[in-house]
């Protein structure tokens, strides 16, 4: 039998909903299957973070020569830098028959609903907008013009929940996890049943 592509998991949502926490935190459970396409950023590196781990920290000048050769899945301009997924990567990977976990902003959600339906998309909504923003304001990475900006964005954001095939509230950091856990089992088991019924329709033919 041929071996089944992976899944692309796209997990996306507002900024300061927790998505970093919440993917961080599904990887660091042992049981955890999928592999994280580290994407591309113009951003600067914040304290602690490191370059190939977080993110790829490119100049901008580098970024648009990746756009320019097609070596995006995606990409978007964010609070004015660039973020990408890297293309080969994910194929790669997917080609393999493993699943790749993408954790992206909206627009570029959007793109790669474009580029690969099949994808599985999970979007992590906020308790409420007021919570959204003491969390911003909470990590203390950001100038509070920056998270002025962020909150404006955030309520752009919310209303493409709707183009999602799940929502997620991110109440608790646990329950999150567990919620796209169950999720995710569940769209392989549905994967597998209509991969079987394909295959006893040919064998009867
Ligand atoms: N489109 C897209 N967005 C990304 C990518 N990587 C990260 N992002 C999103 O870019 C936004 C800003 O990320 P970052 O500067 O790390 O800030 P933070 O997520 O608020 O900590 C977040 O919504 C990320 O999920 C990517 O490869 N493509
Ligand atoms: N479920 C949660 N409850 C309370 N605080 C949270 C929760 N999830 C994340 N946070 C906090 O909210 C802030 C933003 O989270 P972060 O993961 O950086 O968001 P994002 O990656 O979506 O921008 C961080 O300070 C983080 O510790």
């Amino acid at each position: 039998m041929h071996k089944q592509r992976g899944l692309l998991i796209v997990l996306s949502g507002p900024s300061g909903v927790g998505k970093g926490t919440v993917r961080k935190e599904l990887f660091q459970q042992p049981d955890t299957n999928y592999e994280y396409s580290i994407s591309m950023t113009t951003r600067s590196p914040r304290t602690g973070e490191q370059d190939g781990i977080d993110y790829f920290f490119k100049s901008r000048q580098e970024f648009e020569k990746l756009i320019e050769e097609g070596k995006l899945l995606e990409y978007a301009e964010y609070v004015g830098n660039y973020y990408g997924t890297p293309l080969d990567y994910v194929n790669q990977t997917l080609d393999a028959g493993r699943d790749v976990f993408l954790e992206i902003e909206v627009v570029g959600a959007a793109q790669v609903r474009e580029k690969v339906p099949d994808g599985l998309f999970i979007f992590l909504a906020p308790p409420s907008l007021s919570e959204l923003q003491t969390r911003l304001v909470g990590r203390g990475t950001e100038e509070a013009d920056v998270i002025a900006d962020r909150v404006l964005k955030a309520r752009e954001e919310l209303e493409m929940m709707n183009l999602y095939d799940y929502v997620v509230e991110n109440d608790e950091v646990s329950k999150a996890c567990d919620r796209i856990n169950a999720i995710v089992t569940a769209e392989h088991c549905r994967r597998e049943r209509v991969e079987k019924r394909y295959l006893l329709m040919l064998e009867g033919e």
